[in-house]
């Protein structure tokens, strides 16, 4: 028969040992205060003395108050073990869950994870077990509890087993041989390189690795592994048509197997022998030893085998109801072993595809998201040229403004300089002139009263000639200043030329104009120029001419004031003369 039929019983028994780790451990003295190493002690009693550890695990629940935080896990990991080995999987599963999420300590996570795994196995919940077996894969490079690895390995060398990827199953095997601990752990790992050798069909009567592995069960001392390997080898000479070997060694081991008293192990036995001496022509004791398995009452691999051999034995013998009743029993069996095999390969591959779909959803994602980033990188960049750009844009507007600000504040300068005398700062001769003739054409419309006043310093080229230009220039500033003391800011007052002022005096009546011009005539005069301690007297002669009678023109004004100032030098300096009546008076 196939070593494929007992695959799961086995993986239940490899469970059990592999969880118990059965390291060299002493544990004569079982009253240990120390709590820590009661739980380890308790730990290897579960598999060397049951019974023993039993005890061991109650006294350590009702004494959780003593026990550290990370022991109380290291209990809760017995109790799911414990839970697991009494076939009460749903307490199992629940406790390892709790493990698993909230034990702070990765090494009880990952026993419990190796475990869990096992127990998916053994319950049939496949897609559990595979997608679990991903996540332990994974996880594997970050687990250094030596244990730990060891359980996971061998645990996942079953799985994979389990779901016909025969590769893996041989990878991760030789990986805990590596890693095994000397004895046990031999044994175990090299067996689990057997299995899964054996369920992909590449085990060979002649295959090292069995050789190997039996050499180690029986140096480690672990009967119901070394005689597995042997009902291995059974099988092994059954598919290649040497059923008296099988028949040879299966005597050679049945006091072991009475020994023992593992029932997989026995049921397998039977089962080969009935297979053996079906093939030999011992119909008689084939069926006896078939109808033994059938009373058994097993689970179905067994059972299936068994029927198999009954109904080929009666189909041999012509009893044809009774082959037709056994046919269809085994039939029944071998579908539902056919769907199981079919269900692991199934869940594998569905976990795998969903792994798949989810690692190119990630690869998906993370390309969005990098295309995000880079979007957002480029936005930010964008956005940050932009604001660049803004700045730059207003600094330049700014620096434009600016520069059309000075340009501006440059050229009205210039062109108030233009208007002005560079000695003076009052209005030059053609400012003076243009202004002139605006404000009497405005005065002109609403017939306002204006007088324009020459003003003509009297002998000023003596003060040159006799202290100097600068002296000359100094009396010129003076005089200004002296003026606009007695001018309006409605006046119109400019230098026309050398060492003669012109006024337009605005809504101003002759009265009034003449008012003025003497006041400033009499400033002049009391004007005293100091310079280099040279004190300078001086004066000042002044021409009027009035709108009421030269009009709003300004030549005519200009002539008319001309006219009078030269009436006023003519009458002796240092005078008013006022318009063209005075000048024919004069
Ligand atoms: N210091 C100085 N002298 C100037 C300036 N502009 C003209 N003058 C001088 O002013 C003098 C004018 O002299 P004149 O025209 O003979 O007149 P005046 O000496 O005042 O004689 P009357 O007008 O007849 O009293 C000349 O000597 C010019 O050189 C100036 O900006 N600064």
């Amino acid at each position: 028969m196939s070593r494929w039929s007992r695959s799961l019983q086995r993986y239940t028994v490899c469970v059990g040992f592999v969880c118990g780790l059965c390291w060299q451990v002493s544990y004569a003295n079982t009253s240990i205060a120390d709590t820590g190493e009661t739980l380890d002690l308790t730990e290897t009693l579960q598999i060397t003395d049951h019974p023993q550890s039993l005890q061991q695990l109650a006294s350590l629940n009702q004494e959780t108050a003593l026990l550290t935080p990370d022991q109380q896990w290291h209990l809760r990991y017995l109790n799911a073990w414990e839970a697991m080995y009494e076939s009460d999987y749903a307490k199992s599963e629940t406790l390892f869950q709790d493990i698993i999420r909230h034990s702070s300590n990765p090494i009880w996570a990952d026993r419990a994870s190796a475990l869990l795994l096992s127990q998916f196995g053994i319950t049939r919940h496949y897609t559990d077990a595979f997608e679990l077996a991903n996540h332990l894969t994974a996880r594997l490079p970050q687990v250094t509890d030596a244990k730990g690895r060891f359980a996971i390995l061998l645990n996942l060398s079953q799985s994979l087993g389990l779901a016909g990827q025969t590769d893996l199953a041989v990878h991760y095997a030789r990986m805990a041989m590596a890693v095994a601990p000397a004895g046990k752990g031999s044994c175990y790992s090299a067996s689990s390189l057997v299995q899964a050798l054996s369920n992909g069909h590449r085990l060979k009567l002649d295959s090292p690795e069995l050789q190997q592995a039996i050499d180690a069960c029986t140096a480690a001392k672990v009967p119901v592994y070394s005689t597995d390997l042997q009902l291995t080898l059974v099988a092994l000479y059954l598919n290649e048509g040497q059923p008296r070997k099988a028949l040879a060694l299966l005597d050679q081991i049945a006091p072991a197997i009475n020994v023992d008293g593992y029932v997989p192990n026995k049921l397998e036995a039977l089962v080969n022998r009935a297979q053996a001496l079906a093939v030999i022509g011992n119909d008689g004791s084939a069926r006896k030893v078939a109808l033994s398995v059938v009373a058994m009452d097993p689970s179905s691999d067994w059972l299936k085998d068994a029927y198999e051999v009954l109904y080929r034995i009666e189909k041999k013998q012509g009893n044809t109801a009774a082959a037709l009743d056994y046919h269809e029993k085994f039939a029944a069996l071998d579908k539902a072993y056919l769907d199981d095999i079919h269900a692991r390969a199934l869940a594998y591959e569905a976990v795998q595809q969903h792994v798949l779909a989810q690692k190119l959803d990630t690869e998906k994602l993370s390309e969005q998201n990098a295309g995000l980033r880079a979007q957002q990188k480029l936005d930010a960049k964008t956005a940050e040229a932009n604001r660049l750009y803004l700045v730059l844009l207003l600094m330049a507007l700014g620096f434009g403004a600016l520069a059309m600000f000075r340009l501006k504040r440059s050229q009205l300068r210039f062109k108030r300089l233009s208007h002005l005398d560079g000695l003076t700062a009052i209005y030059n001769r053609q400012h003076f002139m243009g202004e002139a003739g605006r404000l009497l054409y405005q005065l002109e419309k609403r017939r306002g009263a204006a007088c324009v006043a020459i003003i003509d310093l009297d002998h000023f080229k003596s003060i040159n000639d006799t202290h100097g230009h600068a002296m000359g220039d100094e009396v010129l500033r003076r005089v200004v200043a002296a003026c606009k003391q007695h001018l309006r800011t409605v006046d119109l007052f400019g230098r026309l030329g050398g060492e003669e002022f012109g006024i337009l005096l605005v809504d101003c009546s002759r009265e009034q104009s003449i008012a003025i011009a003497e006041r400033i005539r009499a400033a002049i005069e009391a004007t005293s120029v100091e310079l280099d301690s040279v004190v300078v007297k001086i004066s000042t002669s002044i021409g009027l001419a009035f709108t009421d009678a030269a009009g709003y023109d300004l030549r005519s004004l200009c002539t008319g004031a001309d006219a009078a100032l030269y009436g006023a030098k003519r009458g002796g300096r240092n005078c008013v003369m006022a318009g063209v009546e005075d000048l024919a008076m004069a």
